[in-house]
């Protein structure tokens, strides 16, 4: 069978098990050992050529949400990447996507990314390197847009964010975080500084889920709430209770990286 961008490709691991696209560099689903699956993936996701797909954990690079003149979180989520390795039964994959004539009349640099995925027992890594490979510097906002399944949004807790300081995305309102126990009654887009320990998932009678980052230095949160998902038309009414979306994200000050540069940022997901 001619293998389409969207064929889903897969990782094993001692009961655990990873899928993933070249599509967008999308991981679609992370089923750890116990076999809960802990992605969402919309069942409403178009699968075409120039729309993202919805779920799993969308890239994004150069432009994170409207902060600039591309379109809506950059082109990265809805290109196709090139598999560099896929060494199924040791959990390992290695996507990367190179600047194009198409890439090129929209944001005129020569880049590369990698994204890296480990697939363990009980944890994913996904790193991702970006390198410029240009002869200009240039500057990017990114992040691993992570859709976090959820049994029931109403009983979630994440714990981890207490003293950071949150903007809302939509007012621009800033505050610091008091709760120790976050729980998500209402739609919600805020950009967080980044935790310095993990942030901890509670959603039961799921174990709990630990997040940590490295390199990203926000942490955005966003669900739409049942209002914000009738807009969104690859979203069905009610899927806003299965997921929490947590961001390892760079915004607020762009990485500039010169000619050779590279940047790398770091997200892991961890049962237990
Ligand atoms: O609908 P999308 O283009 O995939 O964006 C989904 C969401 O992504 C991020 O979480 C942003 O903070 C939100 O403002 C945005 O609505």
């Amino acid at each position: 069978m001619m293998e389409d961008t969207f064929t889903p490709l897969q990782l094993q691991v001692e009961g655990a098990s990873l899928r993933f696209c070249r599509y967008g560099g999308q991981v679609l689903s992370w089923q750890p050992a116990d076999g809960q699956e802990r992605l969402f993936l919309s069942d409403r996701s178009l699968y075409q050529s120039g729309q993202a797909i919805r779920g799993g954990v969308p890239i994004i690079f150069p432009q994170f949400s409207g902060r600039g003149s591309l379109p809506k979180h950059g082109f990265a989520r809805d290109r196709a990447w090139a598999l560099l390795q896929w060494d199924e039964d040791s959990g390992q994959a290695e996507l990367e996507l190179r600047e194009s004539l198409e890439t090129l009349q929209i944001w005129p640099f020569a880049f590369r990314l990698v994204l890296k995925l480990q697939l363990r027992p009980q944890q994913l890594q996904l790193q991702l390197t970006v390198e410029n490979c240009d002869r200009q510097p240039w500057s990017f906002t990114a992040a691993l847009h992570s859709y976090l399944a959820v049994p029931d949004l109403a009983t979630v807790h994440l714990q981890g964010l207490q003293g950071r300081w949150g903007t809302e995305q939509t007012t621009g309102d800033r505050w610091q975080e008091m709760e120790c126990d976050r729980h998500f009654p209402q739609a919600i887009d805020a950009l967080y500084e980044a935790p310095a320990q993990p942030l901890t998932l509670l959603a039961p009678p799921w174990s709990a889920l630990q997040i940590c980052q490295t390199g990203f230095t926000e942490t955005v949160i966003w669900n739409p709430g049942s209002a914000g998902v009738s807009q969104i038309g690859d979203l069905a009414s009610g899927s806003e209770q299965q997921f929490l979306c947590v961001e390892a994200a760079v915004v607020q000050s762009p990485p500039r990286l010169e000619p050779g540069e590279i940047w790398q940022g770091q997200q892991v997901f961890q049962v237990g």
